[in-house]
């Protein structure tokens, strides 16, 4: 394996195809369940691919039955002895603020993440899943597949992601109010109508050729083009269509400068299909 592959606990890292990262969560036996350690190494692992040269694209999948069962209940649990000793009310908001800070941290690593990040959901994504997916760039699913905003269950509202970014995916606003305060199941069949993913696939391993190729077929453009695309996007999504002009002039002013640049409208212009970028 290279070096450049990081290594984690909970997390599974190969390169199933060049310059294509595959970051599976891989706690099969608890059906993927977010316990701490995985919170803090899907932050640190997102961190590491935005800057990884080898890596232009992220693919993330669940390892076993489903994509995950949510936040680990049982080690969230572990908070509660802490509470209880911590003084009064401000000493224990503040032990909530910083778990609820870190949690926010990880899920917004993916936006943060300068490469696109693909999810590949299959079988249940359930509370924490929804925010985590709710943080990538283009979500996926097969047949079997089921997104749940259960936290309105745990008698919270969600805090990691749903709220903020859902509702800037699906249009339909009294859709996701009652997805969040209802909790109930959205099968895939909805998730695709409503535009929560892009595809359905028959089965997870078909999905799981599919996503791939469409990886592939990204990582085969200038990384330039598609890490500026992904910036500005997300730019454009959080500002007016005037600001975000001026950021995509600021930021294209020193990019059309770019090798990529040129090479890739040459190869437009005499019809060439081999094109090789530089890593970035
Ligand atoms: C600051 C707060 C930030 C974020 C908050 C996020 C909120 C949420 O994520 S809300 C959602 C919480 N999750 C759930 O409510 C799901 C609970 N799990 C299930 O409903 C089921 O496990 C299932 C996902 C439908 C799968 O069922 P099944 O296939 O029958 O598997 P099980 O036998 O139930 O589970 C196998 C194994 O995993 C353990 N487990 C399952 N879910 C969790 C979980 N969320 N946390 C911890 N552990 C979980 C389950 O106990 C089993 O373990 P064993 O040791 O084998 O008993």
């Amino acid at each position: 394996m290279s070096s450049n592959v990081p290594s984690f606990k909970s997390l599974a890292v190969t390169v199933p195809k060049p310059f294509v990262y595959h970051v599976e969560f891989n706690r099969p036996e608890k059906v993927n369940a977010m316990n701490q350690t995985m919170w803090t190494e899907i932050g640190q692992c997102f961190n590491e691919l935005s800057f990884n040269p080898d890596c232009r694209v992220i693919v993330v999948s669940g390892a076993g039955k489903l994509f995950t069962a949510g936040i680990d209940v049982k080690d969230l649990m572990r908070v509660a002895p802490e509470l209880a000793e911590a003084e009064d009310v401000a000493r224990k908001a503040k032990i909530l603020q910083q778990l609820i800070s870190r949690f926010q941290a990880s899920f917004s690593s993916m936006e943060e993440c300068s490469k696109p990040v693909l999810a590949a959901v299959h079988s249940a994504c359930i509370g924490a899943g929804v925010d985590f997916v709710s943080g990538v760039d283009i979500r996926y699913c097969s047949k079997d597949a089921y997104f749940q905003v259960k936290e309105v269950d745990m008698g919270m509202a969600a805090d990691v992601g749903t709220l903020q970014r859902l509702p800037k995916i699906i249009g339909n606003q009294g859709l996701v109010r009652e997805l969040c305060l209802t909790g109930r199941k959205m099968m895939a069949d909805e998730a695709l109508s409503q535009g929560l993913v892009s595809k359905v696939f028959d089965d997870k391993e078909k999905m799981m050729d599919g996503v791939l190729k469409i990886a592939e077929d990204i990582a085969s453009k200038s990384p330039v083009a598609v890490q500026g695309i992904k910036r500005s996007l997300i730019y454009a999504r959080d500002h007016s269509v005037r600001d975000s002009l001026d950021q995509i002039a600021s930021w294209n002013q020193f990019m059309l400068q770019s090798d990529d640049f040129a090479s890739a409208v040459m190869a437009q212009a005499t019809k060439s299909d081999d094109i090789e970028f530089s890593k970035l």
